[in-house]
Formats: structure tokens, sequence, C-alpha cells
């Protein structure tokens, strides 16, 4: 069986069968899907309604933000005056490392982050291989390496002030934030960085979705999905 599937080298990426080491059993190469967008942009409101409609079985879903660097070695009053939103905070060789593995159809254990801490908690999850994996964060389209792994390249682009009043809500409410605490960082390091980093990512995007998570162009990527599914 392991022979005959090094055999197959010349079919296309997207439908190249690999062989499964443990089980022996041919399987399709997943499709793995990037969706990026500014902080509040509706990343995950995209990204959930998608698996909701497509169905958690034959999708698994990669959080950027659990790959946020460990700091558990730096003090908490260190750790509040980092900057998120530059790429040097996230570990992007493990969030390769891991993003490959699902490619190959092996499993990972997904670290988890926590907001409040600022750093990584102590559990992980388990994340089996499934036939799409959406990778959704700020910086899904920012690597060169990772989008390369990419079949579907999506940036939610929403404007500034409507993502500036859902991130407030939300980390005052979700992320154990003070009001004060979001306009400064927003100001100090969301913005700028957005601007630097996040804005001209969209370039790479295959399909930008205006005003965020709206129901038409949600609809189109979900038949897209169900699609694959299908076919797979
Ligand atoms: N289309 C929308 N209409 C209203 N609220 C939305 C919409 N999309 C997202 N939200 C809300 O805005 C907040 C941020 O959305 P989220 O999807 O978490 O953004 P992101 O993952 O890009 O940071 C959440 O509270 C979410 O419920
Ligand atoms: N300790 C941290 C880590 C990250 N952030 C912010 O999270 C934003 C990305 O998450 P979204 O769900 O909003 O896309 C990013 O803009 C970071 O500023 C944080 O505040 N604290």
């Amino acid at each position: 069986m392991l022979a005959f599937c090094l055999m197959l080298p010349t079919l296309s990426d997207i439908m190249r069968p690999v062989c499964n080491h443990l089980t022996g059993s041919i399987m399709t190469t997943p499709f793995i899907i990037g969706i990026a967008g500014g902080s509040g942009s509706g990343k995950s409101t995209v990204t959930r309604k998608v698996i909701e409609a497509a169905g958690t079985e034959h999708t698994a879903v990669i959080i950027q933000d659990n790959y946020y660097r460990d700091q558990s070695d730096l003090t908490f009053e260190q750790r509040i005056h980092m900057n998120y939103d530059h790429p040097h905070a996230f570990d992007w060789a493990l969030m390769a490392e891991q993003l490959d593995d699902l490619r190959n159809n092996v499993p990972i254990q997904m670290p988890t982050y926590n907001y409040t801490e600022h750093t990584r908690a102590k559990e992980t999850v388990v994340v089996a291989p499934a036939t799409v994996i959406v990778l959704e964060g700020i910086f899904a389209l920012y690597d060169k390496a990772l989008r390369d792994m990419m079949s579907l390249k999506i940036y939610v682009d929403t404007d500034p002030d409507v993502r500036f009043i859902r991130r407030l809500t939300r980390d005052i409410q979700e992320r154990g934030r003070s009001m004060d605490n979001v306009i400064s960082q927003y100001k100090a390091t969301v913005r700028p960085m957005h601007n630097q980093f996040v804005e001209p990512s969209k370039r790479f995007a295959d399909v930008i979705l205006p005003h965020g998570a709206n129901d038409p162009a949600v609809d189109m990527i979900t038949a897209k999905i169900i699609s694959l599914i299908q076919s797979s």
C-alpha cells in the first residue's frame, strides 16, 4: 500500500492522495483556507458561520491567536507592555510545522492562549486532520510559507471605526480589559500595525469580503466548501 501511494506524485496538489501511515488508507490532501483581516473585522464570525453550515465533521479550525509566543518567562508587567500586533509576537515556526502536519493528515496538539494573562495557556487541544482546514487570524495571509500551503485566501474587510467599536465591546466583555486600556492599545499598536502589516496582506487574497461577515459572501464560501467535502 505504501509503495502504491508513493507512486502517485504527478496528480495536482489538491487531489494528491497521501498515505496515512497509521491506517494504511489513502487520504486526500486537505484544502487549506486562510481567513485574514483586522482585529474585530469578523474573521471568527465568518469562520464560525462557514463551519456551522459545512458541518464540523469534515472541517478543522486553526486559530492563529493560539500561536502567540509563550511568555511565561516574563512578568505580568512586562507582558502587558508587549506589542501583540507585530508579526514578531507569533511563533511562526510552530504554526507552519502544525499546519504542515495537518496537510499531511497528521493530528496536532494546538496550543491555547489566555488573553487576560497575555501568555500561552497550559492546555492544548487535539486537532484532527480534515478535508477542509481553516487558518484564521490577523496575519493569516502574512507569511509566504503559510500562504503557499493555502488553496483559498480570504480577507475580511471592515471599516476601522466598526472594528474598533466591536473590539472595545469584546475586549471589555471577554478579554478582561478596561476602556482606557483598549483605547490606548489601539492608538499605540493596533492601528499602526494594522496599517503597516495587516491591511497590505489584502493583496494576497483571492476573495475580499466587504462589510465583514456578510451573508451572500458567507453563503458562497460555504457552497464551495460543501462541494469540496462532497467530492472528497
Ligand atoms: N456582521 C456582524 N454584525 C454584527 N456584529 C458582528 C458582525 N461580525 C462580527 N460581529 C461581532 O464583532 C465582534 C468581533 O467579531 P469577530 O468575528 O470576533 O472578529 P475578529 O475575529 O475579526 O476579531 C464579535 O463580538 C462579533 O459578534
Ligand atoms: N495578549 C494579547 C494578545 C493579543 N491581543 C490582541 O488580539 C488581537 C487579535 O485577535 P482578534 O481576535 O481581534 O483578531 C490583536 O489585534 C492583539 O492586539 C491582545 O490584546 N492581547
